[in-house]
């Protein structure tokens, strides 16, 4: 399992191993330090080559000899993994030069830049070496022509907007587009915990960090500046998983392969087609039949036993011309959803795609949510499959703007529920939580305890969440990077795809993994030039990859 840290998780667990005697604060900066040169030289092997004697960096006759690297420390830890960096590379016969940001020593003309103890006996050992020269605009654009830029100004402990000379330092680094630029743990300016830009981020070719992720790696515009990701292992992880369980809420996990209890529940058993549960999908008026039936054949392909669209009575001409092994039913309004909804064969119902917002689609919704709600003896939670309680109700779209405008509806929420807004919808139902400058995953899982049911909010980024603070990330990002997907109906699909597995039997936080995953994977197996229909269509060849 893939955790994605904040920036405070990764420190309490660099002190517990420090605490236990496992290793000290200067060990684990020589292990990231080694680990910045490795991942380099994997990326660009003809760096590997440059060999030779350690030159004198003081002898600027020796620069064209063999390899230059400019290598910018801040004073923090980040920086005392530069000195590493620029440390191994004189070794391996580099010319290296160092600037660095004197932080509050600034000016104070002993020239030593770093602050944090670990970070200065590095600075330290490599002053024997070579010389530090304070970082700034002028020297940084004199460096320019180097092979390799290694950014190691801030990592983790980012505290604040960049002001001042250090943001026209980061603003500048950011205009020179540097084509190997290595950030150390995150690209300077980064934030660790929401991957948000606080300033100019200079864009990494290839960014290194730490025993794990970290958040801002995956969330918001982190993938944009982090050029490729590597993860190296510096001994840590004996100490990760205690700390994450002594946290206050549960460690955010990052789905980037499915797990092989979610792929064994996607083979179906032997049984009839009831056994695999009955999906309904609820369908708008005539001519706003396509996103429905983009989300009953994407849960029909992702294998319940049998879906069927419910539409009023003006649709099912243009319903039926459509439909073939999907099955059709005129639900003319909400009584008739009532009668329809006494088959408790009907496992799971998806309402929102194209299904419109006005006073009988609230009535219908109304309907839904006081059918499916379970009654005190069955109350399940979010996290168990259906047994035999009410069906589960994905509600998407349109639904989650009639939740949006009217407060009974969104009181009348429970935990059958599970609730897909992309980042409008989201903005809608919780403008509060859009707007208080909460991190997505804080923003997310404060709106799944206030909606009392599992969330998913869609996106490159997309984070789902359920009330007691479980939190699960899928980046349609780095080697999942999917831009084809963000194509009209997508969101319909991943409905759909929910809807059936929920009808399957599939927990709701299950559901919204497995959908989340096989959405995304269905739009890299396609590749370019894909459109919605396209998503369902590949989950056969998916499910046969997956040796279903
Ligand atoms: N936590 C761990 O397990 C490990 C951490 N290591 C390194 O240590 C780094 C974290 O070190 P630190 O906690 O010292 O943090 P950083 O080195 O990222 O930054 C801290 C320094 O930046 C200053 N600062 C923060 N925000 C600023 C702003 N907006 N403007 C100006 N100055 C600002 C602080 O005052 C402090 O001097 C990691 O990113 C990683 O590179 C590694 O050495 C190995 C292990
Ligand atoms: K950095």
């Amino acid at each position: 399992m893939t955790y994605l840290l904040t920036a405070a998780q990764m420190t309490a667990i660099e002190q517990a191993a420090i605490a236990q005697g496992a290793v000290t604060g200067s060990a684990l900066m020589l292990r990231a330090g080694r680990a910045v040169v490795d991942a380099v030289m994997a990326q660009w092997p003809e760096l590997a080559a440059a060999g030779g004697q350690p030159p004198d960096p003081r002898d600027i006759s020796t620069r064209k000899m063999g390899r230059r690297a400019l290598v910018l420390c801040g004073a923090g830890n980040n920086g005392g993994d530069g000195y590493v960096v620029a440390q191994i590379l004189h070794a391996a016969g580099w010319h290296v030069d160092v600037l660095a940001w004197a932080g509050r020593g600034a000016g104070a003309g002993a020239g030593i830049g770093a602050e944090a103890p670990d970070a200065r006996a590095q600075e330290l050992l490599w002053r024997a070496m070579g010389p530090v020269q304070p970082l700034d605009v002028a020297a940084l654009q004199r460096s320019a022509g180097a092979d390799l830029c290694v950014d190691a100004v801030f990592g983790t402990g980012l505290s604040r907007p960049v002001a001042g000379e250090l943001a026209a330092i980061l603003a500048c680094l950011a205009e020179m587009a540097l084509p190997r630029l290595v950030a150390v743990d995150l690209p300077s300016g980064l934030s660790a915990d929401r991957g948000l830009a606080l300033g100019q981020v200079p864009r990494a070719a290839l960014t290194v960090t730490f025993d794990s992720p970290k958040l801002g790696h995956y969330l918001a515009e982190g993938p944009e500046y982090c050029g490729c990701l590597v993860v190296a292992d510096i001994g840590l992880a004996p100490y990760r998983d205690a700390v994450l369980r002594a946290g206050p809420v549960p460690a955010v996990t990052l789905v980037d392969a499915l797990p092989p209890d979610l792929i064994r529940a996607c083979a179906k058993g032997q049984g009839h087609k009831y056994t695999h549960g009955h999906a309904l999908v609820l369908a708008g008026g005539s001519g706003q039949g396509g996103a429905a039936r983009l989300a009953a054949r994407a849960a029909l392909r992702v294998g319940a036993g049998a879906v069927t669209i419910a539409c009023p009575p003006d649709a099912i001409a243009e319903n039926a011309a459509q439909l073939d092994a999907i099955m059709l039913r005129e639900v003319a309004d909400a009584a008739a959803l009532r009668a329809v909804l006494q088959d408790k064969r009907i496992t799971a119902l998806c309402l929102g795609p194209g299904f419109g917002l006005d006073a009988r689609a609230a009535a219908m919704l109304g309907l839904a949510l006081a059918a499916t709600r379970p009654g005190p003896a069955q109350e399940s939670g979010p996290e168990s499959g259906p047994e035999s309680g009410p069906a589960r109700l994905v509600l998407d779209a349109d639904a989650l703007t009639l939740l949006a405008r009217d407060k009974a509806l969104f009181a009348a929420l429970h935990g059958q529920c599970l609730l897909t807004p992309h980042d409008g919808e989201f903005a809608r139902l919780f403008p509060d939580l859009a707007e208080a400058g909460l991190s997505r995953v804080a923003a997310v899982r404060a709106a799944a305890q206030r909606a009392g049911c599992i969330l998913l909010r869609k996106g490159p980024d997309t984070v789902i969440a359920d009330p007691l603070g479980g939190c699960t990330l899928h980046g349609a990002v780095y080697a999942r990077r999917a831009p084809w997907l963000a194509t009209a109906g997508a969101g319909d699909v991943l409905a759909g795809i929910i809807t059936g597995l929920l009808a399957r039997g599939f927990a709701p936080s299950q559901a919204a993994v497995t959908a989340a995953w096989l959405h995304a994977e269905s739009a890299l197996h396609f590749g370019p030039g894909l459109i919605a229909e396209d998503l369902p269509e590949q989950l056969p060849a998916i499910f046969r990859k997956l040796g279903l």
